[in-house]
């Protein structure tokens, strides 16, 4: 491809199809530093995107050439309120020698417009550099905790919830698809983050080739049941390691989730209790995952915090009039909105926990903020307080700020655990 030396930007924007796309993951594949040339990966990917579609992939083209491109998938995706149509948004990249001259920012723009006039209010995303995505509205909604614990301290609290009736089964996963899908069907429907995962998507997750093992074994899945059904599952590998004075050897979760509180000590315990084993690894586990309640020593837990998800409202008065309240609040919010305009302008939002109503208005404003602002703080775990310290937001009207954090708090951390 040509290096253009000069800041012209003869480029559009425009669709795609699925012949084009393979230029889309040569593209997207050098911006991301893949190991592997497009061909090479074409595998992992074509099974995932001839399921979703590929009417969603925006590319910016100079002449015939593909410079850039952007994606999102069609997630319903739960928020606080209940599940919504959430825009998924993946597959970002501009060719190396295209970058900062705005070929982002056009496609960040058309593909706003076009998430708003399919009438979602929402998109999320998965940032690969957190100083990326907050110019064009997303927030850091979702801190997750990477998390390691040594033998001998991963130890469950004597007083524990156990029950003895429960099954607990170690197998293939796809053996017990079915027991995870259901659980994980009933989790992705409260658990604010979480998408709900279409077959391809299950595909993905359960995907065991021998170049992801990164030194592991297969994948396993442990699933926990009552008479009733199942209740819980993890998904994990072990990694085997000798040293002089004896094994050494690894749990890696990729992930863990229950439905009842005996399900989670089962599953813990199973993880905890395997032989040979010196450390236990956890990829991902929502900040009040009830792991660090029920270890015997939570301090023996080392977690690293990481943002997973950021959120945008696509649609500001409909996102705001949808969600749910944990407190009354009225509030005359004056939102920033340079690549979704229709959101720019002051919003009155009357809220309580029976529902929520926003219109616009010409009222003087309480508080002045940013549309990323609002994303961070819609599902409940990034306040708005942090923004007011940090001078990113104007309050007018003292304790309006305080008011709103009340009234948008969530007692159950969200949570997304998959990257997309
Ligand atoms: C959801 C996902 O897919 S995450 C994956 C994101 N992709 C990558 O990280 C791949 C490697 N990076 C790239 O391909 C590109 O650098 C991109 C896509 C991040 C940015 O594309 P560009 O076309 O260079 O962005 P564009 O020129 O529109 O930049 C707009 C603004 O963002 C800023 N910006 C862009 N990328 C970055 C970055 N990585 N870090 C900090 N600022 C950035 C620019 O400086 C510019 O600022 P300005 O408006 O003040 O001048």
């Amino acid at each position: 491809m040509t290096t253009h030396p000069s800041s012209r930007t003869e480029w559009t924007v425009r669709g795609t199809d699925r012949d084009e796309y393979i230029e889309v993951m040569r593209v997207v594949g050098e911006a991301l530093l893949s190991p592997e040339p497009p061909r090479e990966r074409e595998h992992h990917l074509r099974p995932l995107l001839d399921a979703e579609g590929y009417d969603r992939v925006l590319v910016a083209v100079d002449g015939d050439e593909v410079v850039g491109s952007v994606n999102d998938f069609a997630f319903e995706m739960a928020m606080p309120g209940g599940p919504r149509p959430v825009a998924g948004v993946t597959g970002v990249g501009v060719w190396p020698t295209y970058r900062r001259r705005g070929v982002l920012s056009a496609m960040m723009r058309r593909q706003l417009a076009d998430i708003h006039a399919r009438g979602e209010h929402y998109a999320a995303l998965w940032a690969s550099e957190g100083a990326i995505y907050g110019r064009f509205g997303y927030g850091p909604a979702v801190a997750e905790m990477e998390t390691g614990l040594r033998r001998p301290h991963a130890r469950l609290r004597a007083d524990a919830p156990r029950d003895p009736s429960l099954r607990i089964r170690l197998a293939d996963p796809e053996q017990v698809r079915p027991d995870l899908e259901r659980v994980h069907r009933e989790v992705a429907a409260v658990q604010a983050g979480r998408f709900q995962r279409a077959e391809h998507w299950w595909d993905r997750t359960l995907r065991d080739l021998p170049e992801q093992r990164d030194g592991g074994g297969p994948l396993r899945a442990v699933v926990v049941s009552a008479p009733g059904g199942p209740l819980g599952y993890a998904l994990y590998r072990t990694r085997n390691r000798w040293e002089r004075d004896g094994s050494h050897g690894e749990v890696h979760v990729q992930e863990v989730t229950a439905t009842a509180p005996a399900a989670w000590t089962a599953l813990y315990e199973h993880l905890f209790n395997r032989d040979l084993v010196g450390e236990v690894l956890f990829a991902s586990l929502a900040v009040d995952d009830p792991l660090h309640h029920l270890l015997a020593d939570r301090g023996r837990a080392v977690p690293t915090l990481y943002t997973s998800l950021w959120v945008r409202l696509v649609d500001v008065p409909a996102a705001l009039s949808e969600r749910s309240y944990a407190a009354p609040v009225e509030a005359v919010l004056e939102v920033a909105d340079r690549f979704a305009p229709w959101n720019a302008g002051r919003w009155r939002l009357r809220a309580g926990t029976g529902g929520a109503r926003v219109e616009a208005t010409d009222a003087a404003p309480d508080v002045s903020l940013d549309v990323s602002h609002l994303g961070a703080a819609h599902l409940g775990q990034t306040a708005l307080d942090g923004y007011l310290r940090a001078g990113l937001l104007t309050e007018h009207t003292t304790g309006t700020v305080e008011r709103l954090d009340t009234a948008l708090h969530c007692s159950r951390a969200p949570f997304c655990g998959q990257v997309f």
